[in-house]
């Protein structure tokens, strides 16, 4: 039949392959961890990079495209960058029959892509600062259990690579797109994040501090990193001698940043707002925001009502919504209404006999399935606050659901319970990497251990004297601790 098989609060895993399938987003590929982008998530992905497109030029960013394969000299060159993701890398060893003389990397990311010729292109500080941008794929050949746009072993993403003469630039600027990608997040897909300071531990090893955007799933209690935003520091310059003369004649290395949001922020989406009849789009982001379904009744002006539903259609598109109509002969209105159900459409228009007669149509919203009738004469500005109505619904919805999901504690024991209980946790903590390693080692199990999530920006007053949670040494500062994925 049409509905789901499995439920989202008794089967989530099984509910999501499921939904991101009924729903027409993917398709699974038969090869492990990877995945077909169908037109219904290509076009939300297309839609918040328009959106982030435009901002990054708004900032002097400009894209381009460097090639996916990476000599192993050049990959293997900053030590403790790789050390710790070789066995993701991905290799090419033929072509055709024969061997090749040396193996080439397929890009996980692109910093050694790159910075190879950041050093060649910077020379004097009138070469800074180099804000560079691509839109692509990357490969990972993850282990842990593949899921679609969460975790794949290929993926598509964009990766900003940045280069400054001086620290305060990129600080700035780590900032500035971590800003974006709070608004991609809650925005567009209508999901509150943290922004935050990742752990010595959890960073990017390359580089200086990392700083990112954290999701919660209620419903596996388990926090997700959004999208990153780093600053390297002059790590990436040391190892590639990226240097410039300043002003003053001196040599100076350059100070850098890398971030990227890649297709796991619409699996992040599903996981949050879809339900049991399926898929749940924030109007900003759907690709249909209202589907206009004919009900005729017998025959009962068959052409009337057709003729009215394409009516409300161009009325729809004219004021820039996003509005179709379903007009197949072979399929029952009911059909129709499950099936967009199930795609998540925010909107559904139908036009019965009755609604022909008193100039009106029925609008059902997908999010709380409330039922309006509305005039004709009214229904472009009818439509347009109902689905600002829906936006601002779903944010509300997810952050009231996440928010009761946060517990604050003080003590282990508390930290252990609230953990028993699926919770994110913000705890007091001493910021040594070692009683961090001490939590991870206390909490593993077969739900998996607890992690730093980030260090909110946001911090709450900590009173002199506070222990840390897990150590009892004198906290430093608020930390967000969980299960992760
Ligand atoms: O990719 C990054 C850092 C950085 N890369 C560029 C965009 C921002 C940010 O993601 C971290 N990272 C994650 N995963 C891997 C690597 C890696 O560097 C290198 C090899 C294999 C897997
Ligand atoms: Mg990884």
């Amino acid at each position: 039949g049409l509905g789901l098989t499995f439920k989202k609060e008794e089967n989530f895993g099984e509910w999501y392959s499921e939904v991101v399938v009924n729903g027409e987003m993917i398709e699974y590929y038969d090869i492990s961890g990877c995945y077909i982008l169908r037109p219904w998530s290509m076009s939300i992905w297309e839609t918040m990079q328009a959106f982030f497109d435009v901002e990054i030029k708004k900032i002097k960013i400009k894209n381009c495209y460097f090639p996916l394969f990476v000599s192993s000299s050049v990959l293997e060159k900053e030590k403790d960058h790789i050390e710790g993701f070789a066995p993701e890398v991905a290799w090419v060893t033929k072509s055709g029959k024969s061997d090749l003389e040396v193996p080439i990397a397929i890009r996980p990311t692109s910093e050694t892509v790159m910075y190879p010729y950041f050093s060649k292109w910077i020379r004097g500080h009138r070469d800074l600062p180099l804000k560079l941008n691509q839109w692509c794929n990357v490969v990972r050949w993850e282990f842990s259990n593949p899921t679609p746009f969460i975790r794949s072993r290929e993926f598509l993403w964009q990766e900003g690579h940045t280069a400054f003469a001086t620290k305060q630039e990129a600080d700035e600027e780590v900032l500035q797109i971590l800003e974006l990608y709070r608004r991609i997040y809650e925005e567009f897909l209508a999901i509150p994040v943290i922004k935050g300071k990742k752990s010595e531990m959890e960073k990017f090893a390359g580089g200086l501090y990392t700083t990112s955007v954290e999701a919660f799933i209620p419903n596996t209690g388990r926090g997700i990193q959004g999208a990153t935003s780093h600053c390297l520091g002059q790590n990436f310059a040391k190892m590639f001698e990226i240097n410039f003369e300043n002003e003053k004649g001196e040599k100076g290395m350059a100070w850098q940043n890398s971030w990227a949001y890649s297709t796991r922020t619409i699996g992040v989406m599903v996981m949050v707002h879809g339900d049991d009849k399926g898929l749940v789009l924030p109007p900003k982001v759907a690709s249909v925001q209202v589907i206009v379904v004919p009900v005729p009744y017998k025959d009962a002006d068959t052409q009337g009502i057709f003729d009215a539903c394409a009516a409300t259609v161009d009325t729809l598109c004219e004021a820039g919504i996003r509005a179709e109509a379903d007009f197949r002969e072979n399929y029952s209105p009911g059909w129709k209404y499950s099936h967009w159900e199930m795609k998540g459409v925010p909107l559904r228009i139908e036009i019965g006999p009755k609604d022909l007669a008193n100039n009106q149509v029925r609008a059902v919203r997908r999010d709380n399935a409330a039922k309006v009738d509305i005039s004709r004469d009214s229904l472009m500005e009818k439509v347009k606050d109902m689905l600002d109505g829906i936006q601002r619904r779903l944010f509300d919805a997810a952050k009231q659901k996440r928010d009761a999901c946060i517990k604050v504690v003080k003590t282990w024991d508390e930290f252990k319970e609230a953990l028993s209980q699926r919770k994110m946790i913000l705890a007091p903590w001493c910021d040594e990497e070692e009683v961090e390693r001490d939590v991870k080692e206390r909490t593993r199990g077969e739900m998996g251990a607890a992690k730093s999530l980030c260090s909110p920006f946001d911090q709450p007053e900590l009173p002199e004297g506070t222990a840390c949670f897990a150590s009892g040494k004198p906290a430093k500062k608020w930390t967000y601790w969980g299960r992760s994925y």
